[in-house]
């Protein structure tokens, strides 16, 4: 069973169908959270959660989730280009209320102000929270992702709808922690690190990757809900964990900051960028050995 951050209708489950094996089942929760819990307790094998939009960044809720409780790893990633319908109910009236998830509303502003000037925006959990609140006749209209309306019997009011054109969002498919998805050579690595409170330990933890030529994809700081000024950083990195560079660096950033959580090495969805070549570091560690055998100097 594949866990998906729903109800059924959500980009999220879009992304989940790409993951899904022909005979697995996917089970919808309302929240990430509990999509979460479901994987970490192993009542469903994993669970797809969105991570990062190219318009909003980061998906607080995803970002806190992964890293408080039991850890879990991501296996694979998707990018799906987002762009909205919004519903309304058969033969409604005016819409003085509009729903959708937070990501969703950032993403459709000016034209919400432009089209349902006087309309109050309020927050849903997801986009087919929305829908299906609509349907039940809680709000007006609902900013969805165009499947929704074949979960939901509702109206197109308006579609194609977005401030920014080729809007993206990633996804992440993530397990407990076992077997490596093998290297590609097009990886990502995802790390979370919580900081100690001392001078420079940033730009230790950054120099560790340039000293390694490894291509930083995405830094992000989230408070620790502890101390006021207490952060963690997810740091997302070019490569693999079992590229020799990759884990030499993931030993630095844990020497740096002993609570660092791996959160996986996974095949990129969109490989492009730079591909660093592993070759001397491989022939620095076999260089390395030889010395320590005393056949080498
Ligand atoms: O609510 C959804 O449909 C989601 O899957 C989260 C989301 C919200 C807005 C854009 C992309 C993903």
């Amino acid at each position: 069973m594949l866990a998906y951050f729903g109800p059924p209708g959500t980009f999220t489950e879009q992304a989940a169908r790409g993951f899904a094996t022909p005979q697995q089942e996917l089970v919808p929760f309302d929240t990430v959270p509990a999509a979460l819990t479901a994987t970490r307790r192993g009542e469903t094998q994993s669970a797809c959660v969105p991570v990062e939009s190219s318009v909003e960044g980061a998906v607080p809720a995803t970002m806190d989730a992964l890293t408080e409780g039991e850890p879990l790893v991501a296996v694979a990633e998707a990018v799906l280009p987002v762009r909205f319908s919004v519903l309304v109910r058969h033969g409604g009236g005016p819409v003085r209320t509009v729903a959708s998830h937070p990501h969703a509303l950032a993403q459709v502003r000016h034209w919400l102000a432009e089209h349902l000037p006087g309309a109050t925006v309020v927050a849903t959990t997801s986009t087919s929270a929305a829908a299906r609140a609509v349907l039940n006749g809680e709000f007006d209209a609902a900013v969805s992702a165009p499947v929704a309306v074949r979960h939901y019997p509702l109206e197109v009011l308006a579609a194609d709808v977005a401030d920014v054109r080729d809007a993206k969002t990633r996804f992440l498919l993530v397990r407990r922690p076992g077997t490596l998805p093998e290297p590609t050579g097009h990886d990502r690595t995802s790390v979370v690190c919580t900081v100690p409170d001392r001078v420079g330990v940033l730009s230790d933890l950054l120099s560790e990757l340039a000293l390694r030529r490894i291509n930083l994809t995405r830094i992000e700081s989230r408070p620790t809900k502890g101390r006021l000024g207490e952060y963690r950083f997810y740091i997302d990195m070019d490569g693999h964990v079992a590229e020799p560079r990759v884990g030499d660096a993931l030993a630095a950033l844990h020497r740096h900051c002993p609570q660092t959580r791996f959160l996986g090495s996974y095949p990129k969805a969109e490989p492009g960028g730079p591909v660093a070549g592993n070759e001397e570091f491989v022939a620095a560690v076999e260089w390395v050995d030889k010395v320590r055998r005393g056949q080498g100097a």
